[in-house]
């Protein structure tokens, strides 16, 4: 276990990241002492291979226990020790790649053996953060919220302020940073907002073979169709009250309402829908926010950046303009509950995930 980490005394922690892009494995260091951010350290990328990416693709949708992993598991293994070798950090968080995700049927699926990690890296690891949290109730994702409360705080904000990430999925995160704890009331309120880029790397993997919609080029020729996307806009998904959470591939039917556009205007239509999910997700915001930070590879999709600031009636910035990185943030969110797992502290609470009490998820394994 893990001796003398107290409040006030930074640890160096690595944060590993597998996200729902299926691109690769972020990790981050993170110096913390699971409350208080007091900087950022290395950060490092291992991309998957295309043939990686086509066998974890495969997975998608399938739980642990499913025939036929195996090649999926060793990959991740495999990328996650080549990520991390060498880091002279000294505690691991090790999120795993997300299979499946149904809180209220069979539950959260992250594949990867942090104990193994731990054998193979010789440090300590924690690992399955999400399960105790589905276990007792909660969505089990977001999780990243405490950390952009934590955020907030290192950065300055007095006033409120919202953090979007716009991964595969997307997810919002309103903070109040004139709270201390992250798991008081009105401190934070998160949930998965929509898809974001999920429908559109599926598109240009189908129609044109490219992985994603580099800088917005393709949306950019295109006209949102109206019609697609007030369908899009009828899910009960964006009128149902936060908490709540989303698998990667839970808008399957996306594909449906674009079939017959032309390329340019799929891609703007999916890129307006993923805009338009954000909107809707403002009506939950308990203040308005001071402005929105974005993270995640959608804030590099001019496009997406565009349509947002013309949706939302508040500054809508890229998160780099305030010093963090924010192909990182998720990564460095990891390392950040690794510490606080490691401190008993809590990792969700009631507005974030819905569960019953605020919880602290994740297995420690030593080497
Ligand atoms: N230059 C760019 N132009 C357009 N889109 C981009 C660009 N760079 C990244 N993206 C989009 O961002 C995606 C990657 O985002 P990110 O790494 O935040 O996702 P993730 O962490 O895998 O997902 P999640 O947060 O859902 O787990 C890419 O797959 C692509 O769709
Ligand atoms: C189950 C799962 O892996 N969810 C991811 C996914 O990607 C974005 C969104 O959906 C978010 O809920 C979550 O990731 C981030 C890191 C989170 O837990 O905060």
């Amino acid at each position: 276990m893990i001796k003398g980490i107290q409040a006030g005394t930074g640890l160096r922690a690595i944060g590993a990241m597998s996200g729902t892009s299926l691109d690769g494995v972020d990790v981050a260091e993170v110096i913390t002492d699971g409350q208080e951010i007091f900087g950022f350290g290395a950060t490092g990328y291992r991309s998957y291979s295309p043939e990686e990416h086509r066998v974890l693709r495969e997975a998608l949708g399938k739980w642990h226990e499913d025939a036929g992993l195996e090649a999926a598991f060793e990959i991740v293994q495999r990328a996650h020790s080549e990520a991390l070798s060498g880091t002279d950090a000294e505690l691991v968080g090790f999120h795993g790649q997300t299979l499946a995700h149904e809180p209220r049927g069979r539950g959260t699926h992250q594949m990867g053996d942090g104990a193994a990690l731990a054998e193979a890296l010789g440090k300590t690891v924690v690992w399955d953060f999400r399960s105790s949290d589905v276990e007792l109730g909660g969505e089990g994702a977001p999780l990243a919220p405490f950390f952009h409360h934590a955020c907030a705080r290192y950065l300055g904000y007095e006033a409120p302020v919202a953090f979007l990430n716009l991964g595969g999925v997307g997810n919002i995160t309103f903070v109040d940073p004139r709270i201390e704890k992250p798991e008081a009331e009105g401190a934070v309120l998160a949930f998965d907002t929509g898809p974001a880029n999920a429908p559109i790397n599926d598109l240009c993997n189908e129609r044109l073979g490219t992985p994603y919609d580099e800088g917005g080029a393709l949306a950019r020729k295109g006209t949102v169709e109206t019609g697609a996307l007030e369908l899009f806009l009828a899910d009960p998904y964006f009128y149902r009250m936060p908490p709540k959470s989303l698998d990667r591939d839970a808008f399957a039917e996306m594909r449906e309402l674009v079939l017959e556009l032309s390329d340019a205007d799929a891609a703007a239509t999916l890129t307006g829908m993923a805009a338009a999910s954000v909107l809707q997700a403002m009506d939950h915001a308990p203040e308005a926010p001071s402005e929105v930070l974005v993270t995640g590879g959608g804030r590099l999709n001019p496009i997406m950046m565009e349509m947002l600031a013309a949706a939302l009636d508040c500054p809508v910035r890229n998160i780099d303009e305030t010093g963090l990185n924010g192909d990182m943030l998720e990564a460095q969110a990891f390392g950040y509950l690794a510490v606080r797992v490691a401190r008993g502290l809590p990792t969700s609470c009631q507005s974030t995930t819905g569960v019953r009490a605020a919880v602290g998820g994740g297995i420690v394994s030593t080497p």
